[in-house]
């Protein structure tokens, strides 16, 4: 099956900053894919990148197996909503549809956009200005759905919404992805919204990419340890050390290891996917990083 997503040493430089850097993905199709991280980590640049917004300063991305927005039937297969959500205010919610009819020709889906806006309760002679953050969210993701994209690439969807709002729409993504075969990459500081929706991750801290794979695996594979004070360098090769802390007495590891830890001196236990996120953005995860700004974890 053909990645939706694939990177080989992908950077990004605004200037003199770098907004991404060496970024190596395969994203497989069929799935819904968290891109998670703080502010400014290069999520933004990552999926601007990936609809071909913008070019890359260093090494590739190719989507669906082509370049990124090569050429027309490459942009009929990719919707991309924006961070802003962007609608047009003085045009109603019905026009709004007429717009992405014309600009889909071929692949829009008029019945579908109108049972969403029927079900979402929006007035199709609503104009854009007068509906309220939260639907606006809902429109434009309409938009996005009901052009039949192959993939589609969210940046920040549900960043407007109150917490029924974004477990409504988050829902409703769901039922999009399994009604039709679609892929989706939504990027999100908030990682409940992440566990919520998403069955693969890729954690972005700084500009790079700490860790990236499916949520379960990823879940059977880290684990933590507690028990007496240990260095590091104490445990098996096996077992590696994404983050560490330690009191006068005890040590607690997150570590990844394919293998069971079956050494009695460590109480094991499994994480959360707010856990291992967290434990990536530890500086230890990222040798030299300066302290990163904190991850909400919305309930
Ligand atoms: N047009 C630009 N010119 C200069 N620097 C930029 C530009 N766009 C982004 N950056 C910088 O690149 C870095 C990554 O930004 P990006 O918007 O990709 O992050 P993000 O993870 O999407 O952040 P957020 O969660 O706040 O939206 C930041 O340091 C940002 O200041």
């Amino acid at each position: 099956m053909t990645a939706v997503l694939q990177a080989e040493g992908l950077g990004k430089r605004y200037r003199r900053r770098w907004a991404l850097t060496d970024c190596t993905l395969e994203v497989p199709a069929g799935r819904v894919v968290g891109l998670v991280g703080p502010n400014g980590a290069g999520k933004s640049t990552l999926l601007n990148l990936a609809v071909g917004l913008l070019r890359p300063t260093t090494g590739a991305i190719r989507v669906l197996g082509g370049t990124p927005a090569g050429d027309a039937g490459q942009l009929a297969r990719v919707g991309y909503v924006a961070q802003d959500t962007p609608t047009y205010a003085a045009f109603s919610v019905a026009d709004h549809l007429r717009l992405g009819a014309r600009l889909n020709a071929g692949t829009w889906d008029q019945e579908l956009a109108e049972r969403r806006v029927s079900r979402l309760g929006l007035d199709p002679a609503q104009r854009a200005g007068r509906l309220s953050g939260g639907q606006r969210a809902q429109l434009a993701l309409t938009l996005g759905v009901a052009k039949r994209p192959e993939l589609l690439v969210l940046d920040e969807p549900v960043a407007s919404l109150d917490p029924l709002a974004r477990r409504e729409f988050l829902q409703d993504l769901m039922e999009a992805v399994a009604e039709q075969e679609l892929s989706v990459v939504l990027s999100s500081h908030v990682v409940s919204d992440v566990e919520r929706a998403c069955d693969y991750v890729v954690v972005l801290v700084d500009s790079r990419v700490q860790v990236a794979g499916d949520i379960d695996t990823l879940l059977t594979t880290h684990v933590r340890l507690t028990g007496p004070r240990r260095d590091a360098a104490s445990l098996p090769a096996d077992q590696h050390v994404v983050s560490a802390r330690h009191t006068d007495r005890q040590s607690s590891f997150i570590v990844r290891t394919e293998r069971p830890v079956l050494d009695p001196v460590w109480a094991v236990d499994s994480l959360t996917l707010e856990d291992l996120v967290l434990a990536y953005m530890a500086p230890e995860a990222r040798p030299g990083a300066a302290p990163t700004p904190a991850l909400e974890a919305l309930r």
